[in-house]
């Protein structure tokens, strides 16, 4: 069998967008304001440990890729969640990062910083799924593990979802504790454009694009699972 051309192969990969976790029902009962503060909490608070390994995560990646051009664009995602101060001679430039801004909306929803970070919220299903994206970078070579960001195609629709819908449906959220999701539109769709270069470049042949489609299949339910896990914990209301 031929190999799909790039704009097949990217039309393939988008499609596998019906499986994003937009369409879970925790995250429907979130997105259309059927959510109690209590489950609105649990999912801040769970939804931080994926937040956390996002920077474990392309650290891995990172340390597994001999391609400088390629580190030079991804240690951007990492200043992204972890923040960073650099001096020089024009005076210092600050990012908290996304970790932060996470624990800011965590206490816009009514929680401790504290709690959120000694993860007395978490649920152990969700602690797997998560695990199992860091260990998966970890073990396989780099443009693999590249690929399995793609759901991130899908993430700037859900952030915007959540910037549509939350000031109306819980107007008890201060609005400044929505800065995360203001942040990631645009971040996303810069991550997108990296990971997309790679992943259509690297996997060249039908049996490769197929395996692609494979990884980014295994992505999306490490993310369906986490819902599954938060809808199991915090039930979904009708
Ligand atoms: O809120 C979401 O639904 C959501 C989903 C995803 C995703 O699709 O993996 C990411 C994010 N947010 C996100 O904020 C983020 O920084 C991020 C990084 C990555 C990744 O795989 O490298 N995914 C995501």
């Amino acid at each position: 069998m031929t190999a799909w051309t790039p704009a097949e192969f990217e039309s393939k990969l988008r499609e596998r967008g019906r499986a994003y976790h937009i369409h879970h029902p925790f995250n429907v009962m979130l997105n259309t304001g059927r959510a109690t503060p209590e489950q609105v909490r649990g999912w801040v608070a769970n939804r931080f440990l994926y937040q956390v390994a996002i920077p474990v995560k392309d650290a891995a990646i990172m340390a597994s890729c001999p391609d400088r051009e390629v580190r030079r664009g991804w240690i951007q995602r990492i200043l992204d969640h972890d923040g960073f101060e650099i001096t020089g001679p024009n005076g210092t430039i600050r990012d908290a990062g996304g970790i932060e801004a996470w624990l800011r909306l965590a206490e816009a929803v009514g929680l401790s910083r504290e709690e959120v970070m000694d993860e007395r919220h978490a649920i152990p299903a969700l602690r797997f799924a998560v695990d199992a994206y860091v260990n998966f970078a970890r073990r396989v070579p780099w443009q693999e593990a590249v690929c399995s960001s793609l759901t991130e195609l899908f993430a700037p629709e859900i952030h915007k979802q959540r910037l549509a819908t939350w000031p109306e449906h819980y107007p008890w959220i201060e609005s400044e504790g929505l800065q995360y999701f203001r942040n990631r539109v645009s971040q996303a769709r810069r991550d997108v454009e990296q990971g997309l270069a790679v992943t259509l470049d690297h996997f060249n042949t039908r049996a490769l694009q197929q395996r692609a489609l494979d990884i980014l299949q295994f992505k999306l339910d490490i993310l369906w699972a986490m819902n599954d896990a938060m809808a199991q914990r915090y039930g979904v209301n009708a």
